[in-house]
C-alpha cells in the first residue's frame, strides 16, 4: 500500500502538472487574440460570416473594414484564417511551412468519394512528400521541358481544330489540356477528337470538382451524415460518392494499365509513368507502396492539371476579345521574329516577352484559384501578437494579392505592358506565378508545365488567328459578359467569339504543320 507520503508526493505532482498545462494553454492561447474578425455571436461564432461564393473579394473587403491583412473567422471552433497580402502569405505558408502544410479532411470528397489520396488533398505525410518527389522528378524547372515537344504538337492539333470550328474553341481546349497530361503521364497518343482517356478524366473530375465547392455537400459541414445508409431520404450524396468513386477509380486504373500493357509488350512509351517505374522501381513495377502512390501521383497531374490550365486558356481568349490593342502588339512582336513565314517555337521565348507578359496577365487578371487551397497548421504558432491556433485552416487570397493597386496598378485592366519596361519582362515587377500557383511547400508541382503549356498555346493561336467579338444576326457586336463561374476553381462564364485566320498563308502554316 502506497504510504500517505508517496500519496502526497503524487497529488502535488499532479497539481503541479495541472497548472504547468493551465499556464502553457493560457501562455500560447487564451491570452492572445486571434487575428481580428468581425464580431463574434454566441455558439455560432463567425459561421455566417463565412463566405461559399465570391468569397475572395468579400474576405479582402472584411480585411480592409478592420484594417488587417490578416483576418480570423471562428465558427463554432473552427479557426479559419484569410492571408489578404503577399506578405503575410510569404511569412506564414512559405516562411513558416513546416507546420502550415497540412490540408483540411473534406468528408465527401476525401473520404466518401475516396479522393483523399489524391496530392492537391492528401495530408501532410509519407505519401504526399513520395509524391511530391515524383512530381519534382518529372517535372522540375529542367525536366518539364522534355515535354515540349507533345505540347507543341497539341497547340498545333488546336490551330486546325480552330481553322475548322472556331465556335467549339472552348472544347478544343478541353481537349488540349486533357490530351498532353494524358500523353505526358502515360504516353498515350489521344485521338484528336473524342479521345476515351480524355473523356474518361474529364467524366471523373466532374464530381469530385462539384464536391470541392464549400457548402455543395451538408455531410462536409456535419461529417456525422456520412453514416446515414445511402436509402434514408436525403442522403443522395452517398449514391453520387458511390458513382464519383467508381469513375475515379477507373481513371486510377485505366491509363495506368494500358501503359504497363504495353511495357510488357517490350515497348518503352515516353513519360512520366515509365521513366518513375525506372527510378522508384524495377522498370515495370515497384513495391506494392510505391507503386500505389505512383498511380496516385500520375491520376493526381490529370486531377490538378486540367481545369486549372483550361480556366486559364478560356481567360485569355476573353482578354483578346476585350482588348484587340493587346492582340495587334503581339502580333507584331510575332511577326518581327518569325516574319510571319513559320509557327512560334519554345526558343522564341526570349525574344517575344509581350508574349510571356499577356501569359503573366492571364494568370493575374483572373486568378483560376482566387481563394487558394486551404493550407492547415499541425501547431498553435504566434504571428504579429496574434495566436492561431493548432488545425486553424488558413488561406492565402492570391485574388487580393494579384489585384493589389500598390504593385499592379489598375488591377482591373488587362494589361501586359505592366510586365514590360524597355522591351524586356521588367524584373522588378512581381511575377503573378508567384502567388497564382500557391505558396509554401504545397506551391503546385506542375507549375513548369502549365507555364511552359500556356505560352506555346497563347504564342501559337496569336500568330495565326484575330479573336474578336462574336457578331449577331443583326451584324452587330456583342459584348461577352466577364463575370466567372461560382465554385472554388474560377472559370470565366463561357462566351462566343469570332475566330478568324489572319490571312492565307497563316492557313498554310497550320496544314503544314498538321499533315
Ligand atoms: C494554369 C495552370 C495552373 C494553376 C493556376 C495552378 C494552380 C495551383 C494552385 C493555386 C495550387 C495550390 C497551391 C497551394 O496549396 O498553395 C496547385 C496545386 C497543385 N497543382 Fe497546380 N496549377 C496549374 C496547373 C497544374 C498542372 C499542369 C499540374 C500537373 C501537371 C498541376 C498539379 C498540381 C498539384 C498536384 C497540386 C497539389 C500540390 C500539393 O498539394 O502538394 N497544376 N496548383
Amino acid at each position: 500500500m502506497p504510504s500517505t507520503a508517496l500519496l502526497d508526493a503524487l497529488a502535488a505532482a499532479a497539481a503541479i502538472a495541472i497548472l504547468a498545462a493551465w499556464l502553457f494553454r493560457r501562455q500560447h492561447s487564451s491570452r492572445l487574440p486571434l487575428p481580428p474578425g468581425p464580431p463574434r455571436l454566441p455558439i455560432l461564432g463567425n459561421a455566417l460570416d463565412v463566405v461559399a461564393n465570391g468569397a475572395s473579394q468579400a474576405y479582402l473587403k472584411m480585411g480592409q473594414k478592420l484594417g488587417s491583412d490578416i483576418i480570423c473567422l471562428d465558427a463554432m471552433g473552427m479557426h479559419l484564417v484569410i492571408l489578404n497580402s503577399r506578405e503575410a502569405a510569404t511569412d506564414l505558408l512559405e516562411k513558416r511551412s513546416t507546420i502550415y502544410s497540412d490540408r483540411p479532411w473534406m468528408t465527401m470528397i476525401c473520404e466518401l468519394i475516396g479522393l483523399g489520396w489524391s496530392l492537391p488533398l492528401a495530408p501532410y505525410g509519407d505519401d504526399w512528400k513520395l509524391s511530391r518527389k515524383m512530381f519534382h522528378h518529372e517535372l522540375n524547372l529542367g525536366t518539364a521541358e522534355k515535354f515540349r515537344d507533345m505540347e507543341r504538337t497539341e497547340a498545333h492539333v488546336l490551330l486546325y481544330k480552330l481553322l475548322h470550328r472556331p465556335e467549339e474553341f472552348l472544347g478544343h481546349i478541353r481537349h488540349l489540356v486533357g490530351a498532353t497530361i494524358v500523353r505526358m503521364a502515360y504516353g498515350i497518343d489521344a485521338q484528336p477528337e473524342d479521345d476515351p482517356y480524355v473523356r474518361l478524366a474529364e467524366d471523373a473530375i466532374q464530381g469530385p470538382s462539384q464536391a470541392a465547392t464549400p457548402g455543395t455537400y451538408l455531410v462536409d459541414t456535419w461529417p456525422i451524415l456520412k453514416h446515414l445508409p445511402s436509402w434514408f431520404p436525403g442522403a443522395g450524396f452517398k449514391r453520387d460518392a458511390v458513382e464519383f468513386r467508381r469513375l475515379i477509380d477507373t481513371l486510377l486504373n485505366t491509363p495506368y494499365e494500358n501503359m504497363q500493357d504495353r511495357m510488357r509488350k517490350g515497348e518503352t512509351p515516353d513519360c512520366a509513368a515509365s521513366s518513375l517505374l525506372e527510378v522508384f522501381g524495377d522498370g515495370i513495377s515497384a513495391d506494392a507502396n510505391t507503386e500505389r502512390v505512383l498511380k496516385n501521383t500520375l491520376a493526381s497531374m490529370y486531377i490538378a492539371g486540367t481545369d486549372t490550365s483550361v480556366s486559364t486558356l478560356s481567360t485569355f481568349f476573353l482578354a483578346m476579345v476585350l482588348n484587340p490593342e493587346v492582340q495587334a502588339k503581339a502580333q507584331m512582336e510575332l511577326d518581327a521574329v518569325s516574319g510571319g513565314h513559320r509557327l512560334p517555337v519554345f526558343t522564341d521565348q526570349v525574344s517575344m516577352p509581350y508574349i510571356t507578359a499577356i501569359m503573366m496577365e492571364s494568370l493575374r487578371w483572373k486568378p483560376v484559384v482566387p481563394l487558394n487551397l486551404p493550407h492547415m497548421s499541425t501547431e498553435g504558432g504566434i504571428y504579429r501578437g496574434y495566436y492561431i491556433p493548432k488545425g486553424s485552416i488558413v488561406c492565402s487570397n492570391d485574388w487580393a494579392i494579384l489585384h493589389d493597386e500598390r504593385v499592379y496598378p489598375n488591377p482591373s485592366a488587362f494589361d501586359p505592358d505592366r510586365f514590360m519596361k524597355d522591351g524586356a519582362i521588367n524584373a522588378e515587377v512581381p511575377h503573378p506565378e508567384t502567388a497564382a500557383f500557391g505558396f509554401g511547400r504545397r506551391i503546385c508541382p506542375g507549375r513548369y508545365m502549365a507555364h511552359d503549356m500556356l505560352w506555346i498555346t497563347i504564342a501559337s493561336v496569336l500568330a495565326i488567328f484575330t479573336i474578336s467579338k462574336e457578331v449577331n444576326d443583326a451584324g452587330e457586336e456583342v459584348m461577352p459578359e466577364t463575370c466567372s463561374l461560382p465554385g472554388f476553381l474560377s472559370h470565366p462564364k463561357p462566351f462566343k467569339c469570332t475566330i478568324k485566320p489572319r490571312s492565307q498563308s497563316h492557313v498554310a502554316l497550320v496544314e503544314d504543320a498538321t499533315n
